[in-house]
């Protein structure tokens, strides 16, 4: 068809790639942490690449920011004070800001780049930033979490990149057990959680160090995202102990966040029902997983 193409492969995913087709690149960065990169797709709207790998594109956002935020916030009553590690590209924020019961949004981005780059090309994201709730760091999460009080945060968002560069740090044990610390009683943690079908063995571990850390219950629940590795992403959710949260049962129905805030847009993916589907798993995962 004589269209440029990308083709998205790396060591995370060995002996695959993916690939869209390119109308534009409209923006190429170097930041002091990594590669930036936006570009009109044919298919798939805008997309966000950092380090060759896509983080987000217009049309299948959707997916990846309603479940990794709302199957917390809708898992524990009222939510006042949340956190959200990564996330620089106001996605998460703008989700949060359907909760009306929340008071305080603590948001800690290592790049600033990321978040100047999405103010520009992905304002519906951005707008986020904008809800006078938010408190933007910009700096190491890991630096972040050491300094955060004991028990600040009802519900604890990390909305990373993979665990090469910038992000490694957020998927070892010391970092978990800061996250436990932040968190208060029967507060909860939402983790990305990579993929079911490539990702096994990191699954395992993190399930493993949560269950050492979190002394509440810990879920994997997973969504269908089409631009990501093997089409899927993953969740961890843990709570620590405190009231006991029942994950799969959402106390918050949507129609009350619906009614909470006259948002931009609509949801276009999560629903009760997508929420407590999310927690259904294959059998192979069960055998590969042991920590589950
Ligand atoms: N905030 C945008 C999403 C960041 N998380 C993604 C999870 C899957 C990864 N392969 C790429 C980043």
């Amino acid at each position: 068809d004589g269209k440029k193409r990308v083709y998205f492969n790396n060591p995370m995913w060995p002996g695959e790639a993916h690939s869209l087709q390119v109308e534009s690149i409209l923006f190429k960065g170097k930041s002091e942490f990594q590669e930036v990169v936006v570009f009109e797709s044919t298919t798939y709207g805008k997309v966000l690449v950092l380090d060759g790998i896509v983080q987000l594109t217009e049309k299948d956002e959707c997916a990846y920011q309603e479940m990794i935020t709302h199957l917390p916030l809708c898992s524990i009553p009222s939510p006042k004070t949340v956190l959200v590690v990564g996330g620089g590209d106001g996605g998460v924020l703008s989700e949060i800001s359907r909760h009306n019961s929340i008071e305080h949004i603590d948001i800690c981005e290592i790049d600033q780049m990321v978040i100047d780059v999405s103010k520009e090309f992905f304002p519906d994201l951005a707008i986020g930033f904008e809800d006078p709730r938010v408190h933007l760091h910009v700096g190491d999460a890991v630096e972040f979490l050491r300094r955060a009080p004991r028990g600040k945060y009802d519900a604890i968002i990390v909305d990373s990149s993979d665990p090469v560069g910038p992000a490694q740090e957020l998927v070892e044990k010391p970092f978990f057990e800061t996250l436990a610390k932040a968190l208060k009683p029967g507060g909860v943690l939402c983790n990305m959680a990579e993929s079911m079908w490539l990702h096994t063995h990191l699954i395992d571990d993190m399930i493993s160090i949560c269950r050492e850390v979190f002394k509440g219950s810990i879920h994997y629940a997973w969504a269908s995202v089409p631009t990501y590795p093997s089409g899927v992403i993953g969740f961890l959710l843990c709570s620590t102990e405190g009231p006991p949260v029942d994950f799969k049962n959402p106390i918050n129905p949507i129609e009350k966040l619906e009614g909470a805030v006259k948002h931009k847009k609509d949801l276009k993916f999560y629903n009760s029902e997508m929420h407590s589907a999310a927690f259904a798993l294959p059998s192979f995962l069960r055998k590969e997983v042991k920590a589950l």
